[in-house]
């Protein structure tokens, strides 16, 4: 059986001296607002594949009114919900991703958060993809007040189709 999912986020720019995107803390002038450490590729990933599990959002899992995720390890989020799709009976088959970014210059970065992403999906280097994409200077992200990121996720397994 295959399951697919999709996800989606944003996060505003606020003070800060660099961004963590993809499990990769990037310099930067800015950094996000958020209640955990704001990654926005992270957190669509998170998304896309409780999404293919029908197992609703992120926010559902992590709430951010919840002091224990103050500040939290995006990346150990996102093993919490590979967790959740192994014990559901599927495994990742593969995940694409898009960053929308005008800043900073993010392909000197994603082979970086590919490798993160795929330890944390526990599967090959391959089965990951990473793109990113200005908008032009259009829209908010164009206008630099913040980021978002898309993410979709192929789950292939026998879990049980309820
Ligand atoms: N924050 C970003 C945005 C884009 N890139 C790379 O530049 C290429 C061209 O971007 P366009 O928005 O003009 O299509 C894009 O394909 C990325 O490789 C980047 O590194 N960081
Ligand atoms: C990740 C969580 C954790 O509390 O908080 P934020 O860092 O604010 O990120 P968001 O994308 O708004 O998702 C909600 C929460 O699950």
């Amino acid at each position: 059986m295959m399951r697919i999912g999709h996800g989606f986020d944003v996060h505003r720019f606020g003070e800060g001296d660099h961004l963590r995107i993809g499990g990769v803390a990037i310099p930067f002038d800015r950094g996000f607002i958020a209640h955990s450490d704001g990654d926005v590729l992270l957190h669509a990933i998170c998304d896309a594949l409780l999404g293919a599990c029908a197992l609703g959002d992120i926010g559902r899992h992590f709430p951010d009114t919840d002091p224990a995720w103050a500040g939290a390890d995006s990346r150990e989020l996102l093993r919490r919900v590979v967790a959740q799709v192994h014990e559901a009976g599927f495994r990742v088959g593969n995940l694409d991703a898009t960053v929308m970014a005008q800043a900073p210059k993010l392909a000197p970065h994603v082979e970086a958060m590919a490798e993160a992403i795929a330890a944390d999906l526990a599967v090959a280097r391959g089965a990951v993809n990473v793109k990113a994409t200005t908008t032009e200077r259009l829209g908010f992200t164009g206008r630099g007040e913040g980021i978002a990121a898309e993410a979709v996720a192929l789950l292939v397994g026998e879990g049980a189709d309820e």
